[in-house]
């Protein structure tokens, strides 16, 4: 409710707009009664045509404001539940923004897309209803009691009979339809990963002829969700009839009741006439507002869901005044770090590891898949924080720079080369904003990226499709090294960032690198002992620890394992 109530509040002046429709409109809809028992009960009566013709004149007039005003509550309406989920998804997207690693992993990225966009929906739904008809329905309803019991007191006690039992059937309703909303809103969840994951990962689907497994998968969550949105909409359709039951018991009471007292002379027909309106006004506006009230645990469980998002703060705290100044550019040192992933039960998936590396240098990590590599060099940019020991880059602990600055000294290049949606120029400008068309030639120069994008029809305005699927995996990871050129960072993080290259590609572009980098800083991250034998050093990692360290010819003398995977890609001659 404190979001739905935060967000509606900040639009008070569409608020105010609205107050004054539903009020217009409330006064025209219980005026027309009033002035249709007048037409019978003093016009028609008396035979009096020019009182009926004068009052029918009002009567249109007043039908027209009524709906000119509720023309204008159905827009202001509109433009208040606009205004509202616009809020609540920027608000959403740039907290999530914030967010580590971590919180992603918590949250889940397909429940935070359901967040964002259907329950983001359900609470602007309801909003919509609630402003709607939430004025309007209990202002209706009480000048519609206070009117009944003017027109007549006696008819006036059944109406009064039905309110208690209508109220307990709407708790009812709410209580029961809470549970399945959040079951529902849980399953949209699972459907939307899955539909996520068979997207994204169509090919491995094909290539294994996965096809009726993922099916199958995507066919019960369905029917789950199916199950509880039906459960759910029974409930709700089952109180209709109900309602109009009740309904129809009154009317027909107030009827007999009310004609037996025209006939003993007690009542007026006009007066029953507007009497059976104001039944009906009555009625109807607690069935609406009942409407709404039903809507409320749905979009409750939806409101929660989004506050959960925007409660949800980043595990990585920025300090308030980073440190901007620092006297050297690229050192980087790891100082006794050890680091377990949040939550996992596990041991820590690397342990006391400290190096140094300086501008200039090559440093590589090497060693058998899982052995950490990756979640070492995540913590330089700070994805995640060192659970034990630090990492200082120039001298200062990585938490005590603002996120901007300290990412704006590294050149990250990932596992997995992420392309966006945009033209090639516009994935190289990730790297720098303001990338000037010699920017663009000189790294995709470096990256060895100029002979594919000069072939391709319209060269750096060639369009990438959704995750760069229309490129090459080699091509990808080019295209991800010149988005790290550009922005001539102090630290270079590769990480296997050269395992979709041939070789021969991979042994110009890295000989080209390392012109390019004379004074910065390279981490290197591979598999192929091609890739890292000429790094200044070579840590050998092994399930978290570190178990070598030195030159190519050093570790193949002193360690192991590091010769051990030398001697699996190498030939005898190439290990002499
Ligand atoms: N987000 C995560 N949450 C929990 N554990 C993780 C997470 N990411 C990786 N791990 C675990 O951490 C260990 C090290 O993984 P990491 O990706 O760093 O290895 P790696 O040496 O880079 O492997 P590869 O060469 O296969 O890429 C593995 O056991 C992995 O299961």
């Amino acid at each position: 409710m404190r979001l739905m109530w935060e967000y509606t509040m900040r639009q008070k002046k569409l608020l105010f707009f609205n107050f004054i429709c539903v009020f217009g409109f409330i006064l025209i809809e219980l005026g027309l009664p009033t002035l249709l028992a007048k037409m019978i009960d003093v016009g028609v009566r008396n035979k009096d045509w020019e009182y009926v013709k004068v009052m029918g004149l009002w009567m249109v007039v007043i039908t027209a404001i009524g709906l000119t005003l509720h023309i204008l509550l159905t827009y202001v309406g509109a433009r208040l539940n606009t205004a509202i989920i616009i809020d609540i998804r920027d608000d959403m997207f740039e907290k999530m923004q914030g967010f580590s690693h971590q919180e992603y992993e918590k949250l889940g990225v397909s429940s935070l897309i359901t967040r964002t966009t259907n329950d983001a929906y359900q609470v602007m739904m309801f909003l919509g209803m609630l402003l709607k008809t939430g004025f309007l329905t209990p202002m209706m309803f009480t000048a519609s009691l206070y009117l009944i019991m003017r027109e007549s007191v006696s008819l006036s006690k059944f109406v009064f009979m039905a309110i208690p039992l209508l109220l307990i059937g709407v708790i009812v309703l709410a209580r029961l339809s809470e549970p399945l909303s959040k079951l529902q809103q849980k399953n949209l969840d699972k459907l939307n990963m899955i539909l996520r994951e068979n997207l994204s990962g169509l090919r491995v689907v094909r290539a294994f002829v996965n096809e009726d497994f993922q099916e199958k998968r995507f066919k019960k969550v369905n029917e789950n969700y199916a199950s509880s949105s039906t459960r759910l909409f029974s409930l709700v359709a089952a109180a209709q009839p109900a309602f109009y039951f009740l309904f129809n018991i009154i009317m027909v009471l107030v009827i007999w009741f009310g004609s037996k007292q025209i006939e003993l002379g007690t009542l007026e027909v006009g007066k029953l006439l507007s009497f059976i309106e104001y039944v009906f006004h009555a009625l109807f506006s607690f069935m609406l507002f009942a409407s709404v009230f039903m809507m409320y645990p749905r979009a409750a469980v939806s409101a929660q869901r989004i506050q959960e998002v925007l409660d949800t703060s980043s595990s990585i705290v920025e300090p308030e005044e980073g440190v901007i100044e620092t006297s050297t550019h690229g050192v980087l040192e790891f100082k006794n770090v050890t680091f377990a992933y949040p939550g996992a039960t596990e041991s820590p998936v690397i342990r006391d590891v400290s190096f140094t590396a300086n501008p200039g240098e090559t440093v590589a990590f090497i060693g058998s898949t899982g052995s950490g590599k990756s979640t070492l060099i995540q913590l330089i940019p700070r994805f995640y924080d060192t659970t034990k020991g630090e990492v200082l880059i120039d001298g200062v602990n990585v938490k005590d720079y603002k996120l901007a600055d300290l990412r704006a000294k590294i050149g990250y290049i990932p596992q997995k080369a992420l392309l966006f949606t945009g033209t090639i120029r516009d994935n190289l400008r990730f790297g720098k904003l303001d990338a000037t068309e010699e920017d663009f030639l000189y790294a995709a120069e470096v990256a060895q990226a100029t002979e594919f994008i000069s072939q391709k029809e319209h060269g750096f305005d060639e369009m990438l499709s959704e995750g760069g699927s229309n490129f090459s995996g080699g091509q990808k990871q080019r295209l991800a090294i010149a988005r790290a050129i550009i922005r001539r960072p102090d630290i270079y993080v590769f990480d296997d960032s050269f395992s979709a290259l041939d070789y021969k590609t991979d042994a110009t572009l890295r000989q080209r690198l390392k012109k390019e980098t004379t004074d910065a800083t390279v981490l290197i991250v591979a598999q192929r002992i091609s890739t890292i034998m000429h790094a200044d050093k070579i840590i050998v990692l092994n399930e978290g620890d570190v178990v070598g360290s030195g030159t190519h010819q050093e570790l193949l003398k002193n360690c192991g394992i590091y010769y051990d995977i030398a001697a699996s890609q190498l030939s005898k001659e190439e290990l002499a």
